[in-house]
């Protein structure tokens, strides 16, 4: 193929190269920040160039985009730092073929480990006109004075215009007129993958169940107060929670696995199958109601 310029001279398949983002905060909350922005960005691009006729290929091409853009600029600005990410196939071996010796990771020893989900909401992500996905950077360190060691966190929600993160964690949620005045809780769960046992939870608390797609858009619902409370069970990893229960955190709500015990992350194993997130005030009752049905 000849030497061509501008749009038209791309390979078919083939992105627009990305702007340099320039040089990005030194402080780590707001470094945070401007990664997933950047890679949300990347993603809005993706949705347009790619569009929505083969969802495979677009959920494919996101996840590859964002995870490139993201290991770049933490390769290039944070580089002695270790990260773990969804689409890392090394981090995937650590746990799925029993061999933890032999794959022992770099960032067990780390003291500072990036987690890092490219694309949350991926099947969302391939839906047109669905907004619920969301790009997930958090910093653990070893150095463990915030909640879950998670130093740093930022959610972005590029379909949203909107990006949750620590270095300005939001106002804790306001208490909704509805539980005010007794009316339903209502329990974020997903759309596609809700715990076996939420329906039953709800009809036990008297709770709604609000469907929505990416674990980190439906921890912003609970910060937002759009939603009371978020319940996941029956597998997830490390990256889909960490980010938002970072920001959670710092914005003073109550994140712990659903049996009520701390959340950890930078694990051999980096299965994190279950979670709840909610108002401080609602965590005692939904515990006790959680105990009465986890199987
Ligand atoms: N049972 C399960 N096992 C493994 N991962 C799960 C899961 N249920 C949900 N997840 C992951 O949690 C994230 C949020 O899921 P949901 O939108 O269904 O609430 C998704 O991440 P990804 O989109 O990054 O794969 C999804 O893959
Ligand atoms: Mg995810």
């Amino acid at each position: 193929m000849s030497e061509q310029t501008g749009t038209s001279a791309r390979i078919a398949g083939q992105r627009e190269p990305v702007a340099d983002g320039g040089t990005p905060p030194v402080i780590d909350a707001a470094f945070a920040r401007w990664l997933a922005d950047r890679a949300g960005q990347v993603l809005l691009q993706v949705r347009d160039e790619v569009g929505y006729a083969d969802g495979k290929a677009l959920k494919a091409a996101g996840d590859k985009a964002a995870h490139d853009l993201l290991r770049a600029e933490l390769a290039r600005w944070r580089p002695a730092d270790a990260v773990l990410s969804e689409e890392d196939d090394h981090s995937r071996l650590a746990w799925q073929d029993d061999r933890h010796d032999a794959v022992r990771p770099d960032r067990l020893d780390a003291s500072r480990v990036w987690i890092i989900d490219p694309l949350d909401g991926t099947r969302e992500f391939s839906e047109q006109g669905r907004t619920d996905w969301a790009v997930h950077v958090a910093l653990w360190t070893a150095d463990c004075s915030r909640p879950s060691c998670l130093a740093a966190g930022a959610v972005a929600m590029p379909a949203q215009h909107r990006t949750l993160a620590t270095d300005q964690p939001p106002a804790y949620p306001p208490l909704p007129l509805a539980a005010a005045t007794g009316g339903p809780i209502r329990i974020a769960a997903s759309r596609t993958r809700p715990p076996a046992f939420v329906t039953a939870l709800a009809e036990d608390i008297g709770a709604e169940l609000v469907p929505m797609g990416s674990a980190g858009v439906k921890i912003a619902a609970v910060i937002n107060g759009d939603a009371d409370a978020y319940v996941h069970a029956g597998g997830q990893y490390e990256w889909d929670s960490a980010a938002p229960v970072a920001v959670a955190s710092a914005t003073g709500l109550h994140a712990s696995r659903i049996d009520g015990t701390a959340l950890k992350y930078n694990q051999a194993d980096p299965k994190l199958p279950d979670l709840v997130v909610c108002r401080k005030d609602l965590a005692p009752r939904l515990l006790a109601a959680l105990q009465r049905h986890l199987p």
